[in-house]
Order: structure tokens, then C-alpha cells, then sequence
């Protein structure tokens, strides 16, 4: 099986000695300060504990400090489309006040991390073959590199005239080759357009001739060999950039004809009978789509009710479950239930088409980078013109048809195929690698702000940590209630809470058989807590220190007791009766698996990392520490978290915001960049990156990919640019005859290609693990 983001070596499950993938584990223990790995966390584990498998839960919170359960079950059975395993995590019960879990000892998954290069190999499908341009094209490339060759080498023949011409004819056969080439091949839309290109070709040929007629024959033979060389760099480097380009757009193809499947609208109520499928074209936003199962989603769409199973993108192993109102975007394919929805984006609006497939969006022609890169070849290599003349000229001592000679070189230098396209080469191979990761930039300049991000805010709860706090204590200082009776108040304020606080305080009285208090007039306050009323009449208060302190209610006989919960990354809950402190509740909340995967991601990217959230500040402290997070942002109200991240922006950072569309509305929308989990395919458009999955190290991985392509980019342009403008400088000042400058361009061409070859060559290395392209539609 095709294994999902970075892939470490395998390890033996701990209960039944199967080799598993220790970042997909069902289930991850420490057990004596040791990692164990296990398939799941009932057979294998008992097995392991030498449990009856029943036992195993009640004993958790005694025997293990601290658990995490990988969110999603790769079983290669889950795969193959065996979805009645579970695929939601089991949350343990809170443990129960006789067993507290000791200090967070969080699995420390960054020994799993591998670089992004090297992750990159394991989501490249299986060799995709789109058959080598064997058209006009290529043919008309091979005649030009020959002609143009043969031009050259006739050279040798001496400086006759009847050779000369002959060398002029020769090149002029090749420049007449590529010039059929531009006017009968499409043009991509990352190509250069083909006048500044072709136009060296042909100055020198018309300099040949002028020089073979009027000037010295041995002048017309440099011009002749000038114009050979050219000729045939030109031919060449257009061959070089179609090899580099070929893998990325043997991908696209794939990607687009995968997403080429036809959809159908979901009939009216009432209308029976066969549905026609149309072409995805054909549909819009806003109809209603119908797919059944093992179909592949055609358009992006939300779910207008009930629960699919889908492999939620293209290429994606693993499915999971959506539910009513969660978006799924085209290229997801669903695996059980039939999937009825409303068309959020159809055609080349769908989110994997924007800026990989529409040629008017495509990020590869438009990205800043690559729009400089052809802005190099096209308009600036001008200036190389006029330089070269005017420095030529300065220099004295060359008569005219020299100067045009160095001139023309130096043109030919810059206005070439490699440079105009190398750096799109790289740019399209980002875009395709995070797609391979459901990851989607919204458009080229959503792509490049991606690029240039420093500092990455994660919203805390939901990316980092589960969102699924577990009451861990529970406490009655001052002795005046019970433990009990305080959960049964807080439980009685939260009841009407959708808060993940609420909930866990909710389900922690559910499992301990404690009555929720018949608690009247909640108040929710947003990122502080609750007030209400008890049933005995007295004021209630159900929530954080500074929802308590507004109330004029005294913690500090608690005080110490409150900093030591959160010293060990618990969220403390205060309850208080009137106006006295009575409880002190503290729920931990597990780190997401890949937390710290995400977090090293980033840091490698050389993105800083950074917590925001309300908890407090030694909670966040603790949770930043166990992560490698210095930056933390405690203590900030939800209304409040739009602010500080500007704030951030305002101190001239370029920030990220990583959360969940809905719950850090206010962050993403301030953000430089939105990076939205489990987003892609929903309609709110101002999202920069939405992913596919819910995995928050593909939400780092969003940044660094674009990171990583766009330092691609300028790295390649460089190994393209450099001996290009080397070589026009030196024949610009004579140390080289005007020939020099077009084969040192091609000189950098060719490393800039065997760059981008080397990359992709560190890909399939990886490919040959044996993972498959097995979801998507079968490739031609
Ligand atoms: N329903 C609630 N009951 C009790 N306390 C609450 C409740 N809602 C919020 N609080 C308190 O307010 C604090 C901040 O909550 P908020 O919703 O702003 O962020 P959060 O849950 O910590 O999520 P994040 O980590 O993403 O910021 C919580 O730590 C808790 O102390
Ligand atoms: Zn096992």
C-alpha cells in the first residue's frame, strides 16, 4: 500500500510481531519509558499486557502514563475498502481520580520525520506514461540540432565561399525548423513567446549573410559558425526543457483526465428512472450531484446529508468518513454510501484544477518566479543586447559586423527556452507534489505567499492538540463539596455547550454516573467559560481564572495548585458557588499524531513556529515545551485572535495561520496566509491553502512544499542564469569570440536541467518500495 506522508522504517507490532508503519500505527504506548507500537489498541495490546483484550481499557490510565491514537487506520484491509473497521478514533474514558495519568510525556515523533525530499518520492504514483512527444515538434528539433550541427562543423571545410554558403544554408535549414516548430507546436502556458527566443537565429543569420557578401571572408565564417551554434542551441535547449518538463506533465495529464470523469445530477424528489451522466463541464455550482459508491467525485462539493466513506483526493489511501455539511472536493472517490451533495466548483473553479490544470491559472506560467524567469528571456535579455554592443563598441578596435556579432551572442545567451521555463519546471513540480498531499493553493499568488511565510501560527486546539480534552482531575478545594458534586455542577453548566471543554466535562460526568446539576440561565462566554445559576439558587461560575476574577471571585488559595496542573499541560476549569472557589477541574488534551512532525516541518522550512490559544500561559508553555515551540500566544479570546495576528503582521512578519474554517474563522481571515484543514472543496473563497485532509502536517507541509519549490526555482534559474551572463560578459569585452556566450548559456542550461532530473530521480528512487497508484482511475 501507498503510504501517506512521511514514511518511516517499519517496526514490529508490539502484541503480534506484524511489521507496521510506527507513524500509522492504530495505536502508540509507552510502556517503561519504551515506544510500543501496536496494529490496535485492543487485541495486540492486551496481547501484549497479557490481558484478557476487555481488561485492557480499565487498566489503561494505571499501566500507561500516556496514549495517542493515531486518528486514522491505515490496516492495509482499510485500504482495500474494508471501512467496517473503526475509523474514528476510540477516546479512552477519563481515567478515574484513583489513577491519575502522570505528567505529559508526549510521543516524540521527529526521529519519523524525514526530510520533505525525500518525503516527496512516496506520494509519486507509479509511473504514469503519457506517450514522449514523438510528434512534428521533436521531429523538427532533431533537423534543426542537425543542420545547425552541420553548419558548425563544415567550419573545418575552410573559409571558401562556396563552404561559407553552404554553412549559411545549413543554418538557415535549422532556423527554419524552429520556427516551423513554434508555429505548428501548442505552446504551454509557461512557454516564452517564441520571437525573443527565435530572434537570435535569425539576426545571425542575416549577420552571416551581410558579413559572407561585404566583409572579410573569415568574418563570414565566424558569423556562419555563430549562427550554427546558436541555431543548434537553440534546437537543443528546447529538447533539454521538454525532458525536464516530462514528468510533471505526464502528472498533470494524469491528474486531468482523473478528474475528467463524468458526474450526474441527483434527480428531483420524486423523479425515477436512469440519470444521465454529464460531462463534468456540463455542471455547476449549486446543483445536486449524486455519486455512487466506487465512483470518483467529480466536482467539488459539500454534503447535503447522511455520511460517505471517500478516499477524500486523488491519490489519497486511507478514507474517512464526511459527514452532512463537510466539503469533498473532485478526485475523491467514495467507497461506501451514496454520496449526494451541492456542487461548490465545478470545471477548472474545482480546487485541484485552479492553478494545476487551467491554462489561464496555471501557478507554473503565472508565480511570480516564473514569470521572472520568462521575463528574463523575453525583455531583459534586451538589455544583454544593447550591452553587449555598447561595450563592444567602447572596447574599440571591431568593425560593426563584430559588434552586431557580440551583440546577437549576447542575446542568444539570455533569450533562451531553459531560462524562460526552468523556473516553472520547478514550480509546477511543487503545485503537483502537494496535490499528490491534497493540498490546493488557491491561486499562483496564494502559492508565493506560501513560499515566503516566517512564522506559522497553528490555532491550537484542533491542529496540535485532538480537541478531545479528557477530564484528568478533579478537585474540591476548601472541602465544602464533594469532587463529585463540583462535576455535577460544572457538568450541569456545560450541558447546552458544543465547546470541546464542555463536552469532555459533560462525558467525564456521563462515565462516572454523576447526575448533571439541574443548572438554569447558562451564559456562555466565549474563550472564559460559563455563568448560571444553580438549582439551589446560587451563582455559578464554570470556567477559566479570568472568567472568575471578573466575578470578583478569589482563587488565591488555589493558586499553586492551579499553576502545578498547568505546569503539566492541563487546561484548568475552575467551578465556583457564590463567590467561592469549590472546584478546580483538569483536562488534558492528547497532541494530535504528527504534531511534532508538523512542528519540525516548519522548522526546517525555516518557518518559526507559533501556539495561539486561550488556554493559559504555563498550559501553553507546557504544551509549547513538548513540541520545541518557544513562540506562544496564551491568553488570547477568540474575538481577539484576528488582532494578534495582525499584530504579527504589523511586526513585519509574512504569517501563517493553520486552523479549521468555522472554529479560527477570525485568525485565518487575518492571516497572510490561510492555511485550512479539511477545507478543500468547501465555497468560502478567500482561503489561500486548503487541504484535503485533516492532518495538520500536511498543513506545515503546505508551507514548506512551497517553500522548498520556490528555493527550487531560484536555485535552478541561477544554475541557468549564470554562465549565461558570464559568457555574455566575456565575449562582451572580447576575452571570448561571440561564439562562447550561446554554449555557455547552453552549458547552464544543461546543469539547470540535469537540477531538476536529480530531484526527480531522488522521487522514483522511493517509488520503488513498492507503492502503487491504486486509487485513482487506472492511467492510460
Ligand atoms: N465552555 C467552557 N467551559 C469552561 N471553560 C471554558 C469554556 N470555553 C472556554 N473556556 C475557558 O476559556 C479558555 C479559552 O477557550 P477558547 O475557546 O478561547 O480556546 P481553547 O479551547 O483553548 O482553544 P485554542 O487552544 O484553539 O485556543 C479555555 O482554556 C477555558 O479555560
Ligand atoms: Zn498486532
Amino acid at each position: 500500500m501507498r503510504a501517506l506522508g512521511p514514511v518511516a522504517d517499519p517496526v514490529p507490532c508490539s502484541g503480534c510481531g506484524k511489521l507496521l508503519d510506527p507513524l500509522r500505527a492504530g495505536h502508540v504506548a509507552i510502556f517503561d519509558s519504551k515506544f510500543h507500537f501496536f496494529c490496535d489498541r485492543h487485541a495486540c495490546r492486551a496481547r501484549f499486557l497479557g490481558e484478557p483484550p476487555g481488561e485492557a481499557e480499565n487498566t489503561r490510565a494505571a499501566r500507561v502514563p500516556l496514549s495517542f491514537f493515531a486518528p486514522r487506520r491505515s490496516e492495509p484491509e482499510l485500504a482495500r475498502g474494508n471501512i467496517d473497521a473503526p475509523i474514528v478514533p476510540f477516546h479512552a474514558p477519563a481515567s478515574s481520580d484513583a489513577a491519575l495519568p502522570e505528567p505529559p510525556a508526549p510521543f516524540d515523533d521527529r526521529t519519523l520525520v524525514e526530510p520533505i525530499a525525500h518525503a516527496i518520492h512516496t506520494e509519486e504514483p507509479s509511473r504514469i506514461d503519457v506517450p514522449e512527444a514523438r510528434d512534428i515538434g521533436a521531429l523538427l528539433l532533431v533537423i534543426a540540432t542537425i543542420a545547425g550541427t552541420l553548419a558548425v562543423a563544415l567550419g573545418l571545410a575552410g573559409d571558401a565561399a562556396l563552404v561559407i554558403g553552404a554553412r549559411i544554408v545549413l543554418a538557415s535549414v535549422g532556423a527554419g525548423m524552429l520556427v516551423g516548430r513554434a508555429a505548428t507546436t501548442p505552446r504551454e502556458p509557461s512557454d516564452p513567446h517564441p520571437a525573443p527566443i527565435l530572434a537570435p537565429s535569425i539576426l545571425s543569420l542575416f549577420l552571416a549573410a551581410f558579413a559572407a557578401l561585404r566583409a572579410h571572408p573569415s568574418l563570414g565564417a565566424e558569423a556562419a559558425s555563430l549562427a550554427g551554434i546558436i541555431v543548434t542551441a537553440t534546437a537543443v535547449g528546447a529538447w533539454l526543457l521538454e525532458g525536464a518538463r516530462h514528468a510533471s506533465l505526464a502528472e498533470r495529464a494524469f491528474v486531468a483526465q482523473s478528474l475528467a470523469v463524468p458526474g450526474r445530477r441527483a434527480p428531483d424528489d420524486g423523479a425515477t428512472g436512469e440519470i444521465a451522466k454529464n460531462k463534468v463541464f456540463d455542471l455547476c455550482p449549486g446543483e445536486q450531484i449524486l455519486v455512487e459508491p466506487g465512483e470518483v467525485v467529480p466536482v467539488d462539493l459539500v454534503v447535503g446529508s447522511g455520511e460517505v466513506f471517500v478516499l477524500p483526493w486523488l491519490g489519497a489511501t486511507t478514507p474517512v468518513r464526511r459527514r452532512a455539511g463537510e466539503p469533498v472536493v473532485a478526485g475523491a472517490k467514495v467507497v461506501r454510501g451514496r454520496l449526494r451533495g451541492t456542487c461548490t466548483f465545478a470545471g477548472n473553479d474545482r480546487a485541484f484544477a485552479r492553478v494545476l490544470l487551467d491554462p489561464r491559472r496555471r501557478a507554473d506560467a503565472l508565480a511570480p518566479i516564473a514569470r521572472a524567469s520568462r521575463a528574463l528571456a523575453e525583455r531583459w535579455a534586451l538589455a544583454a543586447l544593447v550591452t553587449g554592443a555598447l561595450s563592444a563598441f567602447i572596447a574599440g578596435g571591431r568593425t560593426y559586423v563584430e559588434i552586431a556579432m557580440t551583440a546577437v551572442a549576447s542575446h542568444a545567451a539570455l533569450a533562451t527556452t531553459l531560462i524562460a521555463g526552468v523556473a516553472g519546471v520547478h514550480v509546477a513540480r511543487g503545485i503537483l507534489h502537494a496535490q499528490r498531499r491534497g493540498i490546493a493553493y488557491k491561486s499562483e499568488g496564494a502559492w508565493d505567499r506560501a513560499a515566503r511565510v516566517n512564522v506559522a501560527v497553528f490555532c491550537a486546539r484542533g491542529t496540535l492538540l485532538l480537541g478531545e480534552p479528557e477530564l484528568a482531575e478533579l478537585e474540591a478545594p476548601g472541602g465544602k463539596l464533594e469532587p463529585l458534586d463540583v462535576l455535577s455542577l460544572a457538568a450541569g453548566a456545560e450541558r447546552g455547550e458544543e465547546h470541546p471543554i464542555a463536552t469532555a466535562i459533560v462525558r467525564a460526568a456521563v462515565t462516572r454516573s454523576v447526575r448533571p446539576d439541574g443548572v438554569r440561565n447558562a451564559h456562555h462566554v466565549p474563550g472564559l467559560g460559563v455563568t448560571a445559576v444553580t438549582s439551589s439558587g446560587e451563582d455559578l461560575c464554570v470556567g477559566s481564572r479570568a472568567l472568575l476574577l471578573a466575578n470578583r471571585i478569589s482563587i488565591a488559595a488555589a493558586e499553586q495548585r492551579i499553576a502545578e496542573l498547568e505546569a503539566l499541560g492541563r487546561t484548568v476549569v475552575l467551578v465556583a458557588v457564590g463567590a467561592r472557589l469549590v472546584g478546580i477541574l483538569g483536562l488534558q488534551d492528547g497532541l494530535r499524531p504528527g504534531a511534532r512532525a508538523a512542528v519540525q516541518h516548519l522548522l526546517d522550512a525555516q518557518i518559526e513556529p507559533v501556539i495561539m490559544s486561550g488556554d493559559a500561559r504555563e498550559t501553553c508553555e507546557a504544551i509549547g515545551h513538548s513540541l520545541d515551540v518557544d513562540h506562544i500566544r496564551p491568553e488570547v479570546l477568540p474575538t481577539e485572535r484576528a488582532a494578534e495576528v495582525r499584530r504579527l503582521i504589523d511586526a513585519g512578519m509574512s504569517v501563517a495561520v493553520l486552523g479549521h474554517p468555522g472554529v479560527d474563522e477570525g485568525a485565518l481571515g487575518a492571516a497572510d496566509v490561510a492555511v485550512a484543514l479539511g477545507a478543500a472543496g468547501s465555497s468560502p473563497g478567500d482561503l489561500s491553502v486548503s487541504l484535503a485532509s485533516d492532518d495538520v502536517r500536511d498543513a506545515a507541509l503546505a508551507l514548506a512544499i512551497a517553500h522548498r519549490a520556490r528555493l527550487e526555482a531560484r536555485v535552478g534559474l541561477a544554475i541557468a542564469v549564470l554562465p549565461a551572463l558570464v559568457g555574455a560578459i566575456a565575449v562582451a569585452f572580447g576575452v571570448l569570440p561571440p561564439a562562447y556566450a550561446p554554449l555557455a548559456s547552453l552549458l547552464g542550461g544543461a546543469m539547470a536541467v540535469l537540477h531538476v532530473r536529480a530531484l526527480d530521480r531522488v522521487r522514483e528512487s522511493g517509488t520503488t518500495r513498492g507503492h502503487t497508484w491504486e486509487n485513482g482511475p487506472s492511467a492510460p
